[in-house]
């Protein structure tokens, strides 16, 4: 594949063209700076990966116009696809008079994208799949995040999901009036699946330092609400959300910490998996390592300990700083 070439059209904008798929081209309307990064990583751009048999097609759907529908059965962390876009823009402009002022232009960093195939995959609040952007092929990446049956809609998350169906309906507002998904539409577990997802929500990131920070920590106690906060992820199929791995994590740790090393094992192969499927898990777990111990004393990927009394210093101490720090 030949190295992309750019083309200079102003002072302010940049064509970057790369191979999409068939004779397309992907074309990248940024910054220089951005074209100027994204061209410069070794070896741009990398091939994309494609999965070795069909995993999809492209085809009606009853009530959401056209979606993508597994074409065999897909198992979990399995490449469904890897796309090259046809288009990537800023989500503003820039202009000699723009409504704000003369300041008033496109983040860097906020783009939009368009995909021959990725676009058609349609919302659903119980997602079976995770996408990232691969920035060394320049191309979204979809995995299965659960096992998919052939002839299942492939679905993906338009919005963060931890939220009653009220609250997902306003953040959904922006390209949909009702969302037809299989959770929005089932009456009868309206209820319970709002009062899961609030549970999820309350468990934050924060929530769970003030925790491990409180004077009366009780590992076996944290570790049940751990279990059933993941539980409520795996029943609302919420396995999308980046709490999902941070909680495995951390759960995989308390389990050693309480002597159950069989439950340990299967969490830390579970986290490992999730932690492969998108990038931003990575951060997660990045931030729990952070959390639990400090980076000079981390030999191993994970850092799986089962030493209770150095581990509890350490949740105690970082707690205790971060809670201060903010
Ligand atoms: C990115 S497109 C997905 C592909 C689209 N169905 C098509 O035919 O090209 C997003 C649009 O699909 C429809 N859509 C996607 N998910 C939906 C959902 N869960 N409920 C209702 N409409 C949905 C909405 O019209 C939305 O604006």
């Amino acid at each position: 594949m030949s190295k992309s070439t750019q083309y200079p059209t102003s002072e302010s904008i940049q064509f970057l063209r790369l191979p999409a798929k068939q004779e397309r081209y992907a074309v990248v309307i940024a910054e220089p700076t951005i074209a100027e990064l994204i061209s410069a990583q070794p070896n741009f751009p990398l091939l994309v990966k494609t999965p070795d048999e069909p995993t999809y097609e492209i085809r009606a759907t009853p009530n959401m116009g056209l979606g993508m529908f597994a074409k065999r059965d897909l198992k979990t962390d399995e490449l469904i696809l890897s796309e090259r876009p046809v288009l990537v823009y800023p989500e503003g402009f820039r202009s000699s008079n723009p409504p704000g002022g003369p300041n008033d232009r496109w983040k860097i960093g906020d783009y939009r994208a368009v995909y021959l195939d990725s676009s058609r995959i349609n919302h659903s609040c119980s997602p079976n799949t995770i996408a990232d952007f691969d920035f060394p092929s320049f191309s979204f990446v979809v995995r299965a995040v659960r096992e998919i049956k052939e002839g299942e809609e492939i679905s993906t998350m338009y919005c963060g999901l931890a939220a009653p169906k009220s609250s997902r309906r306003q953040l959904l507002a922006f390209c949909m009036d009702s969302c037809s998904c299989s959770v929005c539409t089932n009456y009868a577990t309206a209820v319970a699946s709002d009062a899961r997802r609030l549970a999820i929500a309350s468990y934050s990131e924060w929530t769970v330092v003030k925790y491990l920070a409180a004077e009366s920590i009780d590992p076996q106690k944290l570790l049940e609400d751990m279990l059933q906060c993941m539980r409520n992820h795996e029943d609302e199929g919420l396995e999308t959300a980046l709490s999902y791995p941070m909680f495995l994590d951390i759960s995989g740790r308390l389990s050693g910490m309480v002597g159950d090393q069989k439950l340990a094992d299967t969490q830390k192969e579970k986290a490992h998996m999730f932690s492969q499927i998108r990038a931003s898990y990575t951060r997660a777990e990045n931030f729990v390592k952070w959390l639990f111990e400090p980076a000079e004393s981390m030999p191993e990927r994970l850092g799986w300990a089962v030493s209770h009394s150095k581990d509890f210093e350490h949740m105690w101490n970082i707690g205790f700083r971060t809670q201060v720090g903010r």
